[in-house]
């Protein structure tokens, strides 16, 4: 039933039970692409977890390995032990094969949200289901994973984007995510609106986007390096406790600056296909804007972290990037 309403949710069609049994606890959809896992008993370690993939369309890899986490639950190969939102972002545009439809869906997670249209919908429709879904647990601490893959290569090719946020992340988080082979740590330096960001700010969540790896089509994924990420989904299903690794094996980054293509003819000034991560020196040409006028590299190295110019206007085009120490 679990893989099948992946697959639904993608068709449209809607031949599930809304609700039923499952090992370990029941299942309730609550919404097009939107199912909630209740586990019969809590066990020690769990968490309030809300779990999201293809929030954007063309982020295929995620779907497949959270489909790959649900078919070995439905198969009595896990037990449920914790309460779980399990989320497909916007079936839209997965139908489509698109980062988006109309507009960048991870831009909406806002309260004050007021545009109009299928995205906007989507993002009240999700807010909402996070909103009930942390209330219905308020005794067990919240988490949110959103998982994506990125459009470019990177040198580290599975990263953390640490919201930013008043809550500090407990410090856990940094063993379970070096223990799944997350390999760097993007601390974020301001407000971002992403789905992530929402489940932080307005409800205390250890939140993450996590990139895991280059986007591409399904069946092109190679899922093996995502082996230890799948067991990290795993035991949050069980409620066990994850394995940890030390967190200095991730390098740490935080945000310094961030790029804004404020004009149509904004343009990058380093080839397309430049990896996330690359390391540009002082007095370096970073980026041209009509508006704004160029960036150039000021003393202090900056790398480049989701460059793209091709971005709405007033959108991020690129972050721009330092090291910065791992937590103590
Ligand atoms: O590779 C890219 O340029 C984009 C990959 C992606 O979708 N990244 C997320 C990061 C969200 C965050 O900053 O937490 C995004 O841009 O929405
Ligand atoms: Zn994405």
């Amino acid at each position: 039933m679990l893989a099948e309403w992946l697959d639904q949710a993608l068709d449209g069609r809607a031949t599930t039970p809304r609700e039923g049994r499952l090992p370990g606890g029941r299942y309730r959809l609550l919404a097009p692409g939107v199912l909630e896992l209740s586990p019969d008993a809590c066990a020690a370690e769990a968490h309030a977890g809300v779990l999201s993939v293809g929030v954007h369309g063309n982020e295929t890899a995620p779907i497949e390995l959270l489909g790959a986490v649900l078919a070995r639950l439905e198969a009595g190969l896990l037990t449920l032990g914790a309460p779980l939102l399990v989320i497909l972002g916007n079936p839209e545009a997965i139908r489509h094969g698109e980062r988006f439809v109309e507009t960048n869906l991870n831009r909406l997670f806002r309260r004050d949200l007021d545009e109009a249209g299928d995205e906007p919908d989507r993002a009240r429709t999700l807010m909402a289901a996070v909103d009930a879904f942390y209330g219905r647990h308020a005794a067990l601490a919240p988490l949110h994973y959103d998982l994506h893959t990125a459009i470019r290569d990177s040198r580290f090719p599975r990263f953390v984007v640490e919201p930013f946020g008043e809550t500090p992340t407990p410090p856990e988080q940094w063993r379970w995510l070096a223990g799944a082979d997350i390999q760097a740590v993007l601390h974020q330096h301001r407000h971002s609106w992403t789905f992530s960001h929402y489940s932080k700010h307005y409800h205390g969540a250890a939140a993450f986007t996590l990139e895991l790896g280059r986007a591409r089509p399904f069946g092109a994924n190679d899922l093996a390096p995502l082996a230890p990420m799948g067991r990290l989904l795993e035991v949050l299903v069980e409620g066990r406790a994850p394995e940890c690794a030390a967190p200095a094996e991730m390098a740490f980054f935080r945000a310094e600056h961030e790029l804004l293509r404020h004009d149509p003819d904004f343009r990058l000034c380093f080839p397309d296909d430049t990896p996330n991560f690359t390391e540009f020196l002082p007095g370096t040409r970073l980026a041209v804007d009509a508006s704004a006028g160029a960036f150039d590299v000021g003393e202090t190295p900056l790398s480049v972290v989701f460059p793209n110019a091709e971005v709405e206007i007033g959108a991020r085009a690129a972050l721009l990037v330092v090291p910065s120490p791992p937590p103590a």
